[in-house]
């Protein structure tokens, strides 16, 4: 991996690098934190603020290689979230190459700032769009998507900020302000169950209808991760288990008890009036148990 400097000043650095063979990305170095982001997909693969251990996971076996969406760190799923007819799960957005619009280095933070548009770029959604995305880097990270829809007519999205966060083991993870809240079972079918959910193991694939900050508390590695929504509807939490995770090749092997993924969504069809801007985004702040 061999870089060069785009940005540096008395704060932090900025460099540009290749993942994989041919993936062009960034790496930031700054005093309170450390991040990667790719270009492929305009997704962040890891953020680790000082004094922290890495934030989001990624796997060691993610083939950095451009028609194959990254496994790990924040893959946007846009513009559908899931699967949609027969256009596969989690639209086209995250194996697109966006393009770098800003970098600024400051006392508190890094903030970049990519963007990507595109047109006809697949039959289920033609339509002509503009995204943007404002990273923040920081003690915290805070993430802004910017969707426009660029016709003279009204369009409709679904779409998430798909954060793998690394954990202990998903066993010894609970998200309690999801205790409370219905949520539709994507395994069995099944809408508005309620359940504790004492731990965050495998197979778990749920849809919660919450649009509140929640907190991700790993009770081995002694960390809560706050999450704090904006604009999304609902929190999906997943992990694939084990006899899932061993049929998907981008998975390390083992991999499955590393991370659990808590996502910021908007499962459900979204109204893009025609030429306005409207945003998705998370804050993400991690503290000792
Ligand atoms: O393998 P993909 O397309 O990245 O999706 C991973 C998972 O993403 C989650 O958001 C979905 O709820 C799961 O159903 C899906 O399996």
């Amino acid at each position: 991996m061999s870089s060069s400097i785009l940005f540096a000043n008395q704060f932090g650095q900025v460099d540009k690098t290749t993942f994989g063979e041919a993936i062009r990305g960034l790496l930031i170095k700054h005093q309170f934190c450390h991040a990667r982001v790719s270009l492929y997909g305009g997704q962040v693969l890891t953020w680790q603020p000082e004094g922290h251990e890495a934030v989001l996971w990624l796997s060691d076996d993610s083939g950095f290689a451009p028609g194959k969406a990254i496994r790990g760190g924040i893959p946007l799923c846009w513009p559908w979230f899931g699967g949609y007819k027969d256009g596969g799960n989690h639209g086209f957005v995250r194996q697109q190459i966006w393009q770098l619009d800003s970098i600024d280095v400051d006392k508190e933070a890094v903030t970049v700032v990519l963007s990507w548009h595109g047109e006809d770029i697949h039959p289920l959604w033609p339509s002509a769009c503009e995204l943007r995305q404002e990273l923040v880097f920081g003690k915290e990270f805070r993430q802004t998507l910017y969707m426009k829809n660029a016709t003279d007519s009204e369009l409709e999205y679904s779409g998430a900020l798909h954060s793998y966060f690394a954990v202990s083991a998903p066993e010894h993870v609970d998200i309690r302000a999801l205790n409370q809240v219905s949520f539709d079972d994507k395994l069995t079918g099944e809408k508005g169950q309620k359940e504790t959910l004492a731990h965050c193991r495998g197979p778990l694939d749920r849809i919660y209808h919450y649009d509140k900050a929640v907190k991700l508390v790993d009770r081995q590695w002694q960390r809560i991760i706050e999450v704090v929504p904006d604009n999304t509807r609902q929190w999906v939490v997943w992990n694939p288990g084990t006899a899932t995770a061993e049929k998907m090749p981008d998975i390390h092997r083992g991999g499955e008890h590393e991370f659990v993924c808590l996502e910021a969504v908007n499962s459900q069809w979204q109204k893009l009036p025609p030429g306005c801007w409207v945003t998705m985004g998370q804050t993400i702040r991690v503290s000792a148990l």
